[in-house]
């Protein structure tokens, strides 16, 4: 584990604390559905509040590409994580510049406020240092406990490290001890699952990936780039066209190393993506050009399904299919439950990861009975393949 300083480490009695974490709940019409990345940075809060620190927390919602997005405010968050953390939570309007410098003025100690969403400007991605120093400015100490945005080197997740006395919150310290504990050395066979929709910032990730594990079940939207690159038609679901090279490198690279790549074979579409639309199931190669890919199919589910029986270890991110939109739940459902199973048996040591893909093993009811799950998705598959995350390494390196 890399060498921080924690909370521990930390005197914050009436100062300026920023603290970083993870805010990018799932959210359907402006409601949290999830709140697991809330409760996991309760402990963080609270110890922060109890110790008289006065809390700057700093967040991001979505991909507003440096715009301020009304939709993609985190001032919908506000209420769900006062109300779990058991106190006010107060809300500037911007991260930066004078309204937030004075709601943090305003703070008294163990009081807290939400900044609104870091990714409103487009210094926080590009790590702009004028933007970083303008954070800075509201702060005297940084914690980051948002393991799940660390393999973002962004202003508000590894520049601050560079700026301020830097620490390690409990998210943080404890998603590290928990991926090392169960993963450092895993029983093969090794088999990962990868869905969800992040395709041009996850299918990358996966070159490396396949050199790594036993097995790689690809599923989601992201399976529709691979079966693209394979000549199979997929209509008009969502496909990255433009990467179809990529997954041809990618399927190339994991038949050298001996990694089985396993795809949908059948899949459930639809012509309409709502709640209860008319869908039917199809053998993959039967995809009409107005038909929609939203889950894998039940001759799918089950040959993922038979690959779990057989293997020992499973990381997964990203859900098989829509799981927030009824029936495009099935397929997620029955392999999270059934992988839930062999885990409970002892037969499969199982490690979830990801903002929905937490919520749809909640959904699966599966998650207390996975070995882990971890808030992180993307940050979660680069830990797998051995990458330094540069918010973990921003914090080791840290100079004050
Ligand atoms: N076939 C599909 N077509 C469209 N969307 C899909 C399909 N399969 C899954 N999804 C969507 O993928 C989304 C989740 O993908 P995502 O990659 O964000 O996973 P995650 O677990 O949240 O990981 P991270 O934490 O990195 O965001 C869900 O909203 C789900 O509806
Ligand atoms: O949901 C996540 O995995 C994190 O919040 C990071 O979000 P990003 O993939 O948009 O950087």
């Amino acid at each position: 584990m890399a060498d921080f300083r924690t909370l521990d480490d930390a005197a914050v009695k009436g100062r300026r604390v920023l603290v970083r974490v993870d805010l990018n709940v799932p959210m359907k019409d402006g409601r949290v559905t999830d709140a697991t990345r809330i409760d996991r940075i309760l402990p963080t809060l609270r110890e922060l509040a109890a110790s008289g620190a006065r809390i700057g927390i700093l967040a991001h919602f979505g991909r507003p590409k440096g715009e301020p997005v009304p939709e993609m405010s985190l001032r919908p968050v506000v209420g769900p994580l006062a109300e779990r953390l058991g106190v006010p939570v107060a809300f500037a309007d911007d991260c930066i510049g004078d309204e937030a410098e004075a709601a943090m003025a305003a703070l008294g100690d163990g009081q807290a406020v939400l900044l609104e969403n870091t990714r409103f400007h487009k210094g926080e991605e590009r790590n702009d240092p004028d933007f970083v120093a303008r954070l800075a400015k509201l702060g005297e100490i940084y914690v980051n406990d948002a393991f799940s945005c660390a393999h973002r080197a962004h202003a508000s997740s590894e520049g601050l490290a560079h700026r301020l006395p830097a620490y390690a919150g409990r998210n943080m310290e404890a998603e590290l001890k928990a991926l090392g504990n169960a993963l450092e050395r895993p029983e093969r066979p090794l088999t990962a699952i990868v869905g969800g929709a992040k395709v041009s910032t996850k299918l990358a990730l996966l070159g490396n990936l396949v050199t790594r594990v036993d097995n790689l079940i690809i599923g989601g939207g992201m399976a529709n780039t691979f079966l693209h690159a394979q000549g199979i038609k997929v209509g008009a679901s969502l496909c990255e066209p433009d990467l179809a090279d990529t997954a041809r490198e990618i399927l190339a690279k994991a038949d050298k190393a001996g990694c089985r790549i396993v795809l949908p074979t059948d899949a459930i579409v639809a012509r309409e993506f709502a709640a209860n639309a008319a869908h039917r199931a199809v053998s993959i190669d039967a995809v009409a050009d107005d038909d929609m890919i939203l889950d894998v199919g039940p001759e799918s589910v089950m040959a993922v399904n038979t690959l779990l029986e057989v293997s020992k270890t499973l990381v997964w991110n990203g859900p098989l299919g829509a799981f927030e939109t009824p029936p495009f739940e099935a397929g997620t459902v029955a392999v999270a439950d059934h992988a839930a199973n062999l885990c409970a048996d002892g037969r499969l040591l199982a490690v979830g990861g990801g903002g929905d893909t937490v919520a749809a093993l909640a959904m699966a009811n599966a998650a207390d009975r996975f070995t882990y799950v971890s808030t992180a998705g993307g940050a979660f598959l680069e830990w797998i393949e051995g990458r330094e995350l540069p918010g973990v390494k921003a914090l080791s390196t840290t100079v004050c």
